[in-house]
């Protein structure tokens, strides 16, 4: 039996555009999915989540069928969550070359689902990883990267970056632009402040949303593009250790974002909630649609403005975890 554990994220900047190419920071945070994965004596797949809702779940598979989960949870949100753990399964019998391998594997998440903060990589990652040991192998953590970078492909229908996938395996903050993925080193003390609407949004459709306008429209191709140039500033900023310019760029990346039509009401009020307390910047995180904004603010007025918002359902500090994915005792 083998528990590994990866780290959820924040987008520091670029999400969305990094599915057109443009570099994207995002930033591994202290919070992260669990999975435990113990081989079985046959070839089955039984899957027991126990906070995909509140209640949980529990599915076993058979072979490719699905077996009848055991509680009320909804039909697509079961089958997407399912989607992920057995297509990370499927990489871990491939690079094990045991493809009759089976598995009892229990995930336990601290990440929101579908709010922005990476979930699934992190689900994603941790699997493989456990699920390779427990098969005897090991495989670095660029590897597992590339490997959960399909899964993600696989199951979002062919729009995923490696973003999400890359940061949650090496920690830390990183840098990805197309196929280079690579982590920046010495960065500043970041004092992000989260806060979670207590909803979530489609990645997949608000992907799709941005793909169609960026077709429709030369402006909405061209505010993609102008998201990469606050994405190569942030760097300099980032670099320089300035972080006054970060939360500039921060607002407006948001701005950006926004134009683009994956902001919502409550993202918003948060963002501007936050800034109203003093926020150096703040943002919406990963897909939007709903879910989580990122601010920088070393002091606590965020935080305090964020708990009096409307619409805000919790607020956490989130400290860079420079970990990826390891194994816990
Ligand atoms: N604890 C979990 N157990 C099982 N599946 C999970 C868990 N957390 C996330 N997932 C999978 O990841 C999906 C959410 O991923 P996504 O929509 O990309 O949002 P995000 O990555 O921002 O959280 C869920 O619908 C589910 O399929
Ligand atoms: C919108 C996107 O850039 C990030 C999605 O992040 P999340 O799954 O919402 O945490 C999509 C991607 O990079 O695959
Ligand atoms: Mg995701």
């Amino acid at each position: 039996m083998v528990t590994s554990s990866a780290p959820g994220k924040v987008y520091l900047f670029g999400e969305h555009a990094v599915v057109y190419g443009e570099p994207a920071v995002p930033c591994a945070i202290e919070r992260r999915a669990r999975v435990t994965a113990e081989r079985r004596g046959d070839d089955k797949l039984r899957v027991n989540a126990t906070d995909l809702t509140l209640d949980g779940f529990t599915v076993e598979y058979d072979g490719d069928a699905t077996g009848t989960p055991d509680v009320d949870v909804a039909e697509p949100l079961l089958e997407e969550g399912m989607g992920y753990v057995n297509e990370a399964v499927e990489q871990a019998r491939d690079a094990a070359d045991a493809p009759d391998a089976g598995f009892d594997v229990t995930i336990e998440s601290a990440i929101p689902l579908g709010a922005g903060l990476g979930s699934s990589a992190a689900v994603v990652i941790a699997a493989i990883d456990a699920a390779t040991r427990e098969l005897g192998v090991e495989l670095d953590a660029a590897e597992i990267a590339d490997r959960a970078y399909r899964v993600e492909y696989e199951v979002q229908d062919g729009q995923a970056s490696r973003a999400d996938t890359f940061c949650s395996a090496m920690g830390g903050a990183v840098r990805v632009e197309g196929d280079d993925c690579r982590r920046i080193e010495d960065v500043p003390n970041l004092p992000f402040v989260v806060g979670y609407d207590g909803g979530s949004g489609d990645t997949g459709a608000l992907v799709a949303g941005v793909r169609d306008l960026r077709e429709e429209y030369d402006f909405a191709a061209d505010t993609v593009a102008a998201i990469g140039d606050v994405v190569r500033r942030g760097e300099q900023a980032l670099a320089a250790g300035d972080l006054e310019e970060l939360g500039e760029l921060m607002d407006f990346n948001h701005g950006l974002l926004s134009a683009l039509g994956v902001s919502s009401r409550t993202l918003d009020a948060m963002v501007w909630a936050a800034r109203e307390g003093d926020a150096l910047g703040a943002k919406l995180t990963g897909a939007g649609g709903g879910g989580c904004i990122v601010a920088l603010d070393p002091d606590d007025g965020t935080e305090t403005a964020l708990r009096y918002t409307q619409g805000c359902e919790s607020v956490f500090r989130a400290e860079l975890d420079t970990e990826g994915v390891r194994v816990e005792p």
